[in-house]
């Protein structure tokens, strides 16, 4: 109807900017429309998604991210590339995965199954560029016949420590050599200056997951790593190549631009000298390098939509399916050399003075399961159960919601062309727009490998942060005082882990309210978080920061997120049960508990819990806002006239507007106003009956303190007439 009265390009064009409104008034209404809308138009206008000013973009993180609103759609569009371009047609917003997927990976070596023949795939994609091969066994087979000797090659694991769908093991399986599996451990160029790449979980996550993989190719293929521990992986490589006789080296790419130079450099020295060095790309969907922005421009990036429709714009290879485990992994009729393991010193423990151990290491080793088939169970756990709830509860701190996958994907313990073969089906598009989430997080560092420690927004150098070292330490520890924050920062500190709203929850504390820098917390989490990972990471707390180019579109306030995320207190009960006797109403803020339940439950405020280590939770936001507002009015010259939105440099010099906070804006042209109507402080579920029984319970206290205190006060006259009568 609306088509036949505003016309064909005008509906096109505007309708969906007509409904944005409903984002979040009535989001599924929102979507009933916009599913017609995109069915009839096959494909919105990328405008709608691009306008730096308009909500689409704007709300686009928030609302995504959140579960507010879930535009199906754009995330399908990222996992149907490949089932779209196999079917010859262009991939489309509005088509639903149909196709059946397996239920459970073919353990068994010999299944039809995912044998390469049938894979035409981008994850083989450096193979063809580079040798002119191709992952059909076909051809595989025929280069076997043209006399190859029984020459071994080197496969060189890195962050693909997996047997299935791994496609340079597969490929090494194939040429029917012998196989040397290496791994070397390079701290020097794993972690350079400043990066903070390896820190000390990610690094017990490493040995753990090496000893299990070692494990099993010992127990499937009768093979095993080779270790060495060396200051150059490049004189490394080449030592083990003259020293076995190797005629090839095989490894899966990895995309820190820190990493890729390196292995470049290792390829094109083995190239010079005959060698052969085939490259694999299965870290990511989309090969940073395969990503164009040509058509589609550079407004709007940094947000996860302007990201996936570069996607659909380059002409990146379909994803194609995983690959079963190699069939065979012959080991080589003498083994090089080789240190053991622990030689590495990857879950080396501190020594106190006393020369004990401090073993900080047991309760996370108590949690995981550090095997690829740990990120399997995961996984299956999460598609039975917690997808359901992923859309709406992910938030959930008190519910296990969502998958717990990070350290496998960043090990590579599990391919995300697995993920997403079983849960496309899933229906669930938040959770494979985390899939293109990771892939940004490569593009954007592969753009500005600056990105961990160098404001994007490059103005923002001069924002003025504290320095309070105490703060920093309260944080780190869980001593806030603030009980959903220490909960968080305790369970990352002794789990190495904790879900995505709570990393929001904790990165908006320090960042907002302490009002210290973002790389503090980028620099701790890379240190303490067993999926540390240096774009993903770099990434989120440069948007966390507002120096990034996706600048958080909110502010998360550590009690009224409390209640959404943990309603009646069991999270934090958990990991503060210093607290845990506190009623439901005092638990997210003991502060306001009545002294004498406090007293009942046996706490002191600031001997048995920590004191708040701030107060004034709004006096402090409003100091971060003037901060910011300080550097744009500091930098005229970063600040669009006409959008009043920030300016970034593109790494070729030219700018480009990008989606600022309409507080800041709004600020920087009424710096007196008391209130900002675009405050971004979450407001999250708050319950007025809550607020009430606070101060019911207070008032009461206080009414019973006060008639204590009076009818203490009788009886000391009493007592002290009766002393005068004697
Ligand atoms: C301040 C901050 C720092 C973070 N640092 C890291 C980090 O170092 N390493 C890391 O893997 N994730 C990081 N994340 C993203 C996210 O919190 C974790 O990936 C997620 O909590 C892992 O739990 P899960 O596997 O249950 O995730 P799910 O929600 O089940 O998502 C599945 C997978 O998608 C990917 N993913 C999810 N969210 C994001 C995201 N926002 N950006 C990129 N990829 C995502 C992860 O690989 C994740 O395992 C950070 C988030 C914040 C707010």
């Amino acid at each position: 109807m609306i088509v036949s009265l505003d016309g064909y390009d005008s509906t096109r064009q505007h309708f969906l900017k007509n409904i944005d409104f409903l984002r979040l008034t009535n989001p599924k209404k929102y979507n009933e429309l916009f599913t017609v809308f995109a069915n009839y138009f096959e494909k919105p206008p990328s405008g709608a998604f691009l306008d730096p000013i308009g909500c689409s973009v704007e709300n686009g993180y928030l609302t995504s991210d959140f579960g507010y609103e879930l535009e199906v759609e754009l995330a399908s569009a990222l996992s149907l590339q490949d089932q779209n371009e196999s079917l010859n047609s262009k991939a489309s917003y509005v088509s639903v995965v149909q196709e059946p997927v397996s239920k459970q990976r073919n353990t068994s070596s010999n299944s039809e199954r995912n044998q390469p023949e049938n894979v035409n795939n981008s994850f083989s994609k450096n193979v063809e560029e580079d040798n002119g091969s191709v992952t059909s066994s076909v051809k595989s087979k025929k280069r076997k016949n043209k006399g190859s000797t029984n020459r071994p090659v080197v496969y060189w694991f890195r962050r693909d420590l997996r047997l299935y769908d791994n496609p340079a093991l597969f490929e090494a399986a194939s040429m029917n050599v012998p196989v040397i599996l290496v791994f070397l451990w390079s701290e020097s160029e794993e972690d350079p200056e400043g990066v903070v790449a390896a820190g000390g979980a990610t690094k017990l996550w490493l040995h753990h997951a090496l000893n299990h993989l070692d494990k099993s190719i010992s127990d499937r293929y009768n093979n095993r790593i080779i270790y060495r521990k060396t200051q150059s992986c490049q004189r490394e490589i080449l030592s083990l190549i003259e020293e076995t006789g190797a005629k090839a080296l095989l490894i899966n790419d990895v995309y820190e631009p820190f990493l890729k130079q390196r292995d470049d450099k290792i390829c094109s020295e083995l190239q010079r000298k005959g060698i052969e060095c085939k490259r694999f790309h299965s870290y990511l969907l989309h090969e940073p390098g395969s990503v164009s922005a040509e058509s589609v421009g550079m407004r709007g990036v940094g947000s996860v939509t302007h990201f996936m429709e570069c996607c659909r714009q380059s002409d990146a290879r379909p994803i194609g399916h995983p690959l079963d485990y190699p069939p065979t992994l012959p080991k080589p009729d003498q083994f090089p050399s080789s240190s053991s393991l622990h030689d590495l010193e990857l879950a080396k423990m501190p020594r106190r003075k006393d020369g004990s151990i401090i073993d900080w290491a047991a309760p996370i080793v108590r949690q995981w399961d550090f095997g690829e088939e740990g990120a399997w169970k995961a996984l299956e756990l999460f598609l039975s159960e917690g997808v359901r709830k992923y859309e709406k509860e992910s938030c959930r701190a008190d519910h296990l919601n969502t998958c717990r996958i990070s350290p496998y994907l960043h090990f590579g313990q599990i391919s995300p062309r697995a993920v997403l073969e079983e849960a496309r089906h899933m229906k669930s598009p938040k959770f494979l727009r985390k899939l293109a989430w990771r892939d940004l997080s490569y593009w954007l560092l592969t753009l500005w490998p600056d990105l961990p420690s160098q404001p994007t927004r490059v103005h923002y150098r001069d924002q003025a942060w504290s320095r309070d070292p105490g703060h920093l330490k309260a944080w780190q520890r869980g001593r806030t005082g603030f009980p959903l924050v220490d909960a968080a920062m305790r369970q990352l500190w002794l789990e190495g882990w904790i879900n995505n709203y709570l990393r929001h929850v904790v990165a908006s504390f320090l960042i907002s309210y302490l009002r210290l820098h973002w790389v503090e917390g980028y620099r701790w989490f890379q240190d303490t978080l067993l999926d540390a990972d240096v774009a993903i990471n770099a990434m989120m707390w440069q948007n966390g920061g507002m120096s990034g180019l996706d600048q958080w579109n909110f502010v998360m306030h550590p009690v009224d997120a409390a209640l959404t995320c943990d309603p009646d207190g069991a999270y934090v009960r958990k990991w503060c049960p210093e607290i845990a006797a506190l009623p439901n109403d005092f638990i997210h803020q003991p502060w306001k508990c009545p002294p004498s339940i406090l007293r009942r439950c046996g706490i002191k405020l600031g001997e048995t819990y920590p004191n708040r280590v701030i107060s004034d939770l709004e006096g402090a936001r409003e100091q971060s806002l003037t901060d910011v507002v300080n550097v744009r009015k500091k930098h005229p010259e970063f600040v669009d006239r006409r959008t009043g939105n920030d300016l970034v440099p593109l790494p070729d010099g030219l700018c480009v507007p990008v989606i600022t906070r309409k507080e800041f804006k709004y600020k920087l042209h009424h710096p007196e106003a008391k209130d900002n109507p675009h405050t971004a402080v979450l407001r999250g579920y708050r319950s007025r009956k809550r607020d009430e029984a606070i101060a019911f319970a207070n008032e009461r206290d206080f009414m019973a303190s006060a008639m204590n205190e009076s009818v203490k006060l009788t009886e000391r006259r009493l007592k002290a007439t009766q002393y005068e009568a004697l």
